[in-house]
């Protein structure tokens, strides 16, 4: 039922955390408190905020030890009444008193303020501070002023640390009221937010983003073309600290903290628009729109990571914290803000109080460096010295024919990229092309420098090395499990030259380290369908005493017939067993196709040496 959901999240909200409590009079009053606070013993000034809901883990999610004493929460984008407000601070307020901190909405201001006024006639000690953050809107701005977003967040937390340290309600509401004349927040949305039973607005058009917008899904100060990250927020930063608006007094070499906060808890996949833009360029588009797996922290620490350079370069602030999360929603909108606070050491040691306020970030307290650079890669303890890697001056005969033949194998991968992809799109999860690309272009480059090609085993060895760098997925480590075993096999080898059985025993061994590994064998689906007839052809023949080169090429033959067997296989291993057998029918395995790619592409590499000779 619409009308349920505040009443259903509070539910979830105490039984999820032990902290927070609901006082009896639900559902009508809505009251989220400290667990462990009764008004009879409070002996600290309580410290409430709250709202309309729809915006969380505002305010609910930030009631705890060091934060909020309480959070009145009204229905979805509604002020809460005066007898909830009252309610709750009657619940929460000893004789130090309580703060009340709204935000800035003509129903909040009311509501709150009559109840603080009654609450008053009752003998209680109760103070209010109104926050309005919103940067986006020119000054003036009539009765209704600024709007109160996400920088309430921060003035809650500030105020909450204080109270704890045992401040006067005097106190404590002067340093929320001061730290509510340091914060500045604008917002940017691509998407109307939806009310609970109601139909979305269409008022954004698709490659248009809102900027400067509320959270209860009232229209934003413009609506734009989408633009790359950067250049959103730093139009975001600029608009924040404006010196024509004089929002926040944050001058050049001032100290700040900053706030990304993610809008919307789930995003629209707007995929067909988003396929009209560059993705290559990161833009805005895709960071907002999940393509290519993002996720809403990944877009809002891409936000993050564009936001601090600007204002340190840009505006010559220094950056002393950073809250990356969703502190103040709106719904379903997609989008994020940017609060900026001027910052002292009163406001950070407040800001890095501990707090047991569920949804406070952890892990941001305490100072940063100016700039973050990168821990060093430690030295890998089997690195060997560069002297005895390394392309040689001068390669043997069996050099060339392996530096030729790893050629032929790695560009027949790269020519089978789309292929690839296009199969795994299939059947597993479509990067199985662009993984093996990895991998053999890698090798491409690392052949020319690296590779000490006249030492078989070794090369073997570095091929798995270039492959463990850069391939990923499931067969980067199982070729690289399959480059290892040929290792170990092929250093018990004669290190001037390696016989065609010797090979083929590598081969064999490299299979068996992939079946052991992997769990695959034989009629799985897998690379090895193509790789175990290939492997069993070429003992054959060259037991038969067939020449080598021929029976490399009959063995070829093998692994490509193996691999498009796999057509009719069920799947046992890798993702491919997600997958309904219809589908499974109409595309081989894309793992064997490039396994019997490359290897089909050496044999014939090999074969055309031997025949030129
Ligand atoms: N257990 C296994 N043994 C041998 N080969 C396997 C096994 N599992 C999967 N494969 C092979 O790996 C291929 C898929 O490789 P790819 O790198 O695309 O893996 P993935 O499943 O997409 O994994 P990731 O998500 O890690 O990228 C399959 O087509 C199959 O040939």
């Amino acid at each position: 039922m619409v009308a349920d959901v505040v009443t259903e999240f509070i539910e979830g909200l105490v039984e999820t955390y032990p902290g927070l409590q609901f006082l009896d009079g639900f559902p009508q009053v809505k009251v989220v408190l400290r667990a462990d606070v009764s008004s009879a013993t409070y002996n600290k000034v309580a410290v409430i905020s709250g709202g309309g809901s729809g915006h969380e883990p505002a305010h609910a999610g930030f009631v705890g030890e060091g934060m909020l004493t309480a959070a009145i929460c009204g229905d979805v984008f509604a002020s809460p009444p005066v007898d909830s407000i009252l309610a709750g601070i009657r619940a929460v307020t000893g004789p130090m008193g309580c703060l009340l901190i709204v935000t800035n909405y003509t129903g909040d201001r009311l509501n709150f303020g009559l109840a603080a006024e009654q609450a008053k006639s009752e003998g209680y000690k109760v103070e209010i501070v109104i926050v309005g953050d919103d940067c986006a809107l020119p000054p003036p701005r009539g009765i209704a002023g600024r709007r109160g977003l996400a920088g309430t967040i921060l003035v809650n937390k500030i105020a909450g640390a204080a109270a704890a340290a045992g401040l006067s309600l005097a106190d404590v509401a002067a340093e929320a009221k001061r730290a509510s004349e340091m914060v500045g927040t604008m917002g940017v949305a691509l998407s109307v937010c939806t009310l609970p039973g109601q139909v979305t607005s269409d008022r954004l058009g698709p490659g248009k983003m809102e900027l400067g917008l509320g959270i209860h899904g009232e229209p934003g100060a413009a609506v734009a073309d989408l633009q790359p990250v950067d250049v959103v927020v730093s139009h975001v930063l600029k608009q924040i600290l404006s010196t024509e608006t004089n929002y926040v007094p944050i001058t050049r070499g001032n100290r700040v903290v900053l706030m990304i906060n993610g809008i919307d808890r789930k995003v629209p996949i707007y995929v067909q628009e988003a396929y009209a833009y560059s993705v290559m360029e990161l833009n805005f588009l895709f960071f907002m729109m999940r393509l290519l797996g993002a996720t809403p922290v990944m877009e809002l620490m891409i936000a993050a990571g564009k936001a601090v350079p600007n204002l340190q370069l840009e505006h010559g602030l220094a950056v002393e914290r950073v809250y990356t999360g969703s502190f103040m929603t709106s719904l379903d909108m997609a989008g994020f803000s940017i609060s900026i606070m001027k910052a002292d050491e009163v406001i950070l040691k407040h800001l890095d109080a501990t707090t047991k306020a569920p949804h406070w970030p952890v892990g941001v307290d305490g100072n940063r460096p100016p700039a973050k650079i990168p821990v060093p890669m430690p030295p890998s303890h089997s690195m060997k010295s560069d002297e005895s890697l390394g392309r040689p001056l001068q390669l043997s005969q069996q050099g060339h024919v392996l530096e030729v033949t790893i050629e032929a194998a790695a560009e027949a991968v790269v020519n089978l990229r789309d292929r690839l992809n296009e199969w795994d799109s299939k059947v597993g999860d479509g990067d199985c092309g662009s993984t093996m690309y990895r991998g053999a272009t890698a090798i491409l480059e690392d052949k020319k420098k690296y590779y000490p090609l006249n030492d078989a085993a070794e090369t073997v060895n570095e091929i798995g090395a270039s492959i463990r760098r850069v391939m990923g997925g499931t067969s980067g480590i199982l070729y690289h499990i399959f480059c290892k075993a040929a290792y170990a096999k092929l250093k018990a080898s004669s290190k001037s030259g390696i016989t065609s059985k010797q090979w083929a025993e590598a081969l064999e061994a490299s299979i068996a380290a992939v079946s052991k590994y992997g769990g695959a064998t034989a009629g799985y689906r897998t690379m090895l369908d193509a790789l175990i007839p290939a492997a069993a052809v070429l003992q054959e023949r060259l037991s038969a005493g067939i020449d080598p080169s021929t029976a490399f090429i009959l063995s070829s033959e093998a692994a490509i017939a193996g691999a498009e067997s796999t057509k009719h296989m069920q799947a046992q291993a890798g993702r491919s067993t997600y997958i309904s057998p219809e589908i499974l029918a109409s595309v081989p395995d894309p793992g064997a196709m490039a396994a019997a790619a490359w290897y089909r592409a050496a044999a014939l590499a090999v074969k055309d040496m031997y025949q030129a000779s």
